[in-house]
C-alpha cells in the first residue's frame, strides 16, 4: 500500500524583520496553528539571528528552518552556521539552494548536495531548492536543469543509501524538495498549477531514477513562486503537489495561517 505523502507548507522570511517583529509574529503564528490542529506540517525558515528565540516560542505546532547551512562541523568558514550549531539552538532543518542563492550568491549544485548531505546525516530536514530561469524554459531546458540540479546534489551529498534521506520518519522524510521556477518568485507571475504539477511529476521521475520508486513516492515536493491565499489550493489539488514554500505571503502570521488551513 502507498503511503499517503503529508503536506508541507513552510514559509520562508527570507531577508526580512526586525526582531521584535519575528518574535511577535512568530508567536502569534505558533498559537495560530495549535489552534487549528491541522494535518499538515507547517514551517517557517528564518533569519538565523532569530533562531535562537523563536525555537522557544514553537508551541510545538511549527517546524523551524534554517536559510542555510555549511556542511563542516565547524572551521574557518566566516559567516556560515554549521548543522551542529543549528541543532544547539533547536533548529529543525535548512533550506538549501534557494534560487536567490544560487543567482546572488555563487551556490552551485555540489556546494547545495554537501549542505544536504551534512543536514540528513544530522538527522536534520533539507529542503532543496531547484528551478530553471526563463530563459532556460524558453530555450526548452527545463528537463535538463531540474535532472541536473538533482542528480549533481544527490552525488555531492556523498549520501549512498536511499532510506538515509527518509529517516526515521517516513511521513515526514529528511529530503525534500521545492520546486521554484526563478521567473515566478516574487513576481506574482505564478507558474499554472498545470505547469507546477508537470514540473513536479518529472521531478519524481528523476528521483525514482536517482533513489527507487518507493523512495520518490515518500518525499514531498514542494511549489514555491507567488503562492497566494487565492491559488493554494489549486496547487494542492495537484497530485505530485506536497506543500508550498512561500516568500511574501507568509510574513504577516494571520495571512499565512489562513493559507496554510487552505492546504489542510
Ligand atoms: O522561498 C520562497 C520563494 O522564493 C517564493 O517567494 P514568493 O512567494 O514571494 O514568490
Amino acid at each position: 500500500m502507498t503511503m499517503q505523502r503529508k503536506k508541507m507548507v513552510i514559509g520562508n522570511w527570507k531577508m526580512f524583520k526586525s526582531a521584535s517583529q519575528a518574535s511577535s509574529e512568530f508567536s502569534d503564528f505558533a498559537k495560530l496553528i495549535a489552534t487549528k490542529k491541522l494535518n499538515i506540517d507547517v514551517g517557517i525558515a528564518a533569519p538565523s539571528v532569530f533562531l535562537a528565540d523563536l525555537a522557544r516560542r514553537t508551541q510545538n505546532s511549527v517546524t523551524l528552518f534554517a536559510q542555510n547551512a555549511h556542511w563542516a562541523n565547524e572551521g574557518a568558514f566566516t559567516g556560515e552556521i554549521s548543522t551542529g550549531m543549528l541543532q544547539s539552538i533547536l533548529v529543525n532543518g535548512s533550506l538549501v539552494a534557494h534560487s536567490e542563492r544560487r543567482q546572488m550568491f555563487g551556490e552551485t549544485d555540489e556546494s547545495a548536495g554537501k549542505r544536504v548531505g551534512a543536514l540528513v546525516r544530522s538527522g536534520m530536514k533539507a529542503v532543496l531548492c531547484i528551478g530553471e530561469t526563463l530563459a532556460e524554459r524558453e530555450s526548452g531546458m527545463l528537463k535538463q536543469v531540474l535532472t541536473r540540479q538533482i542528480e549533481k546534489a544527490i552525488e555531492a551529498s556523498g549520501i549512498r543509501s536511499a532510506n538515509e534521506f527518509i529517516g526515521s520518519n517516513p511521513s515526514s522524510p529528511l529530503l525534500s524538495l521545492a520546486y521554484e521556477p526563478v521567473w515566478a518568485i516574487g513576481t506574482g507571475k505564478a507558474a499554472s498549477p498545470v505547469e507546477a504539477q508537470d514540473a513536479h511529476a518529472f521531478i519524481r521521475e528523476v528521483l525514482s531514477a536517482s533513489f527507487n520508486k518507493e523512495t520518490s513516492s515518500l518525499l514531498q515536493i514542494l511549489y514555491g513562486g507567488s503562492v497566494k491565499l487565492n491559488n493554494v489550493k489549486d496547487y494542492m489539488a495537484c497530485p505530485d503537489v506536497d506543500g508550498a514554500l512561500v516568500g511574501g505571503a507568509s510574513l504577516i502570521a494571520k495571512d499565512f495561517s489562513d493559507l496554510c488551513e487552505k492546504c489542510d
